[in-house]
């Protein structure tokens, strides 16, 4: 016969149940320097196995943003949680990879003693094997022995991914991971996110190469100002795409056919049809084959959608407003209002519920 149940062992199952916690909740986060506001109630959360970006111009406070998510910089105003615990909780810090914009590694050290001492001061245990394999993975397996001061810019940052990695953190933290790589150690780093995530790792990229944030992220915030100018997944940043079409031979039928797929434009031989953000595969083949039944020639089809950096100068120059972006600010404001204080963290994240805060 199992014995009573305990209110510890009650507590235990309740929270069992629960899903797990965002691997990042920050909320209300304000930072001044001096005079100087560099973070204005910024709000995110980065979702566990989720690969989030940050983006925004020069002092917008990506960094700041970031420094005071790890406790590197103390914020003025503000709440954060990293992996459903207090940020400066040890038990979270361990699991945390960081790799800062800019630093510098001991240049009297080889490559695998830089890895052996992070891990010593993560707490960790990672066998040899697991380190060297840390180094093949970002390209260094035949430096492990060479001393740190006679490496490229672009081997230190390859470095500072391993030291990232090393410890098997379940959240990452990149500030400007690729500032120094060639464009194959980009697309090695690419990869290496893409693997990070389908292994469930969290991933908070700040970088401001827009085209690998397009490529590698589920959802993006851009700050401008200290704020957050916007924020969402590409689909709703980058909204409806549109297929451009060149025709001849286009009889009512047809173009009914078209319109039926999405609003329409047309100017002489050229059409334009915006086809909704999230798309079937079979919408465009399926239109085209049906045109050329309809006796349509079709001289030419190029899908076309606004890219990401054309969105992010846009937001920038006229503000959030067109386009059905959100901006969090409101959200930054109602999570301020409704945190209590002296809440135990369970009770904050349970007030709160940080997942749905942006949603
Ligand atoms: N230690 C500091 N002392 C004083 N001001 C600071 C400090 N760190 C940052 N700032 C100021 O805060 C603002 C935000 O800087 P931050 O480095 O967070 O921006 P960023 O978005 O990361 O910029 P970048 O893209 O250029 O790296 C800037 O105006 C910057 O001058």
């Amino acid at each position: 016969m199992s014995g009573p149940v305990t209110r510890e062992d009650g507590a235990h199952e309740v929270f069992a149940d629960l899903p797990p916690s965002p691997a990042v909740w920050c909320s209300g986060l304000h930072k001044r320097y001096k005079r100087r506001t560099a973070v204005d109630g910024v709000s995110f959360t980065v979702e566990r196995g989720e690969v989030l970006g940050l983006l925004g111009p020069n002092g917008a406070g990506k960094t700041s943003v970031i420094k005071m998510l790890l406790g590197l910089v103390r914020a003025d105003a503000g709440e954060v949680l990293l992996l459903g615990r207090r940020a400066a909780d040890p038990n979270a810090r361990a699991r945390v990879g960081y790799l800062p914009e800019l630093f510098r590694y001991q240049p009297w050290l080889s490559a695998a003693e830089v890895l052996a001492l992070h891990v010593r001061l993560a707490g960790a245990t990672v066998p040899e094997q697991e380190r060297r394999d840390c180094l093949a993975l970002v390209g260094l397996a035949d430096r492990a022995g060479d001393r740190v001061g006679g490496f490229s810019k672009g081997m230190q940052q390859r470095l500072g991914l391993a030291v990232a990695l090393v410890a098997r953190p379940e959240l990452v933290i990149l500030d400007e991971p690729t500032s120094a790589l060639d464009p194959l150690g980009r697309a090695d780093v690419r990869d290496l996110l893409l693997s990070l995530k389908a292994r469930g790792v969290a991933v908070l990229l700040n970088s401001h190469l827009i085209g690998e944030v397009e490529r590698v992220c589920d959802r993006v915030v851009i700050l401008d100002k200290g704020r957050v100018a916007a924020s969402g997944t590409l689909p709703e940043l980058l909204g409806q795409r549109e297929l451009r079409l060149r025709l001849d031979a286009v009889g009512p039928e047809a173009e009914a056919r078209l319109a039926a797929a999405g609003r329409l434009t047309r100017s002489g031989e050229g059409y334009a049809v915006a086809l909704p953000a999230e798309l079937d595969d079979a919408v465009v083949p399926d239109l085209v084959a049906d045109l050329v039944r309809l006796g349509v020639r079709v001289h030419a089809v190029e899908p076309g959608r606004i890219s990401l950096e054309e969105r992010l100068l846009d937001i920038l120059r006229t503000g959030p407003g067109a386009g059905g972006i959100r901006s969090e600010e409101r959200s930054d404001e109602a999570g301020l209002r409704r945190l209590p204080g002296g809440l135990s963290e369970r009770s904050e994240r349970s007030q709160l519920s940080p997942g749905e805060e942006q949603r």
